[in-house]
């Protein structure tokens, strides 16, 4: 059975049985109709997932693989923060009448910073250190930038990345500020587990552990029925997902270079309400 489901269930549970609620608090995020979007969360939650072993994608409903990793790309390779250039509408909200979301995401990745080694952005410094100095103990991003935190549509959730090589293998911890359990917890995991994967493939190692560690994890007022119904929900084996291996530069991949086969999972549970 998947163990995306296994950690999923258990978040859940954790955050159901023993998390604080925020109902009466004073809270920023709305509902489309005005009303306050309160949260039931738990504090400090790490969860890992081995690439080695299975991918990471939850089988108790469908998660929207290709459109997350389409995400992902607009994120870390196209390095934009204009909607027009995603494939879904799922950063409209956050937009404005330009497409921008500010300076967040991948606005912060094209930044070019003064290294050592030369003037270049934080993804390309991961790519060049793990060519170069893969042992060192430095290879992360970070894009929590306090600088431009108020030109930003939403400040960055998923924030810092930090990669380790133990052998021939690449492990990584992706920090996380706040997560929304059920529209994104398996949507962040199937990205960064494909941010690992692609970062592996072009170094020449194989992806090995993402290490999720998740400041706020909480599940909001108008979601807890659906996650209730999921956690009761029969779970399928994971699904099996490749990369083409004929790609060796990170800036090649598209969302077709992602080979997911035998994908069981159970049928939608409706339309998720996104907080604003
Ligand atoms: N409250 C909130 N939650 C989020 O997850 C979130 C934000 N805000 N703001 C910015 C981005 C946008 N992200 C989103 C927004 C919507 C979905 C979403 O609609 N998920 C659907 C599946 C989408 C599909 O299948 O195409 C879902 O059913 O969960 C996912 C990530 C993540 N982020
Ligand atoms: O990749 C993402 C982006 C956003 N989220 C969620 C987490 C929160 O529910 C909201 C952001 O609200 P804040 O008040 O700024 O924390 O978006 C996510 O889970 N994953």
């Amino acid at each position: 059975m998947s163990k995306a489901d296994d950690i999923f269930i258990k978040n859940c549970t954790e955050i159901l049985g023993n998390g604080f609620s925020t109902e009466n608090e004073k809270v920023r995020p709305h509902w489309e109709d005005g009303a306050p979007a309160y949260t039931i969360k738990t504090f400090g939650v790490v969860n890992r997932y081995d690439l080695s072993q299975e991918f990471p994608l939850l089988t108790l409903r469908a998660t929207n693989w290709k459109a997350a990793i389409d995400e992902i790309l607009w994120i870390w390779q196209k390095k934009s923060n204009n909607i027009h250039d995603l494939n879904s509408k799922i950063w409209d909200s956050w937009a404005d009448e330009n497409g921008s979301i500010g300076k967040a995401y991948g606005y912060q990745l094209g930044v070019p910073y003064p290294f050592k080694h030369g003037v270049m952005d934080q993804v390309d410094n991961v790519l060049w250190q793990l060519k170069n100095t893969p042992y060192s103990r430095r290879i992360m991003t970070n894009i929590y930038n306090f600088a431009d935190l108020a030109e930003m549509g939403l400040e960055p959730c998923a924030y810092s990345m930090t990669f380790n090589v133990v052998g021939d293998k690449l492990n990584a911890i992706l920090n996380q500020r706040s997560q929304d359990t059920l529209a994104a917890n398996n949507w962040n995991v199937v990205q960064y587990s494909a941010l690992l994967m692609m970062f592996a493939q072009v170094s020449g190692l194989k992806a090995g552990e993402l290490i999720h560690v998740i400041s706020d994890m909480h599940i909001y007022d108008r979601h807890i029925p659906m996650i209730e119904e999921l956690m009761q929900r029969e779970k399928f084996p994971a699904p099996k997902v490749r990369l083409n291996p004929e790609v060796k530069s990170f800036y090649d991949f598209t969302v077709e270079d992602f080979i997911v086969e035998e994908y069981q999972h159970g049928k939608p549970i409706g339309k998720v309400p996104v907080a604003i």
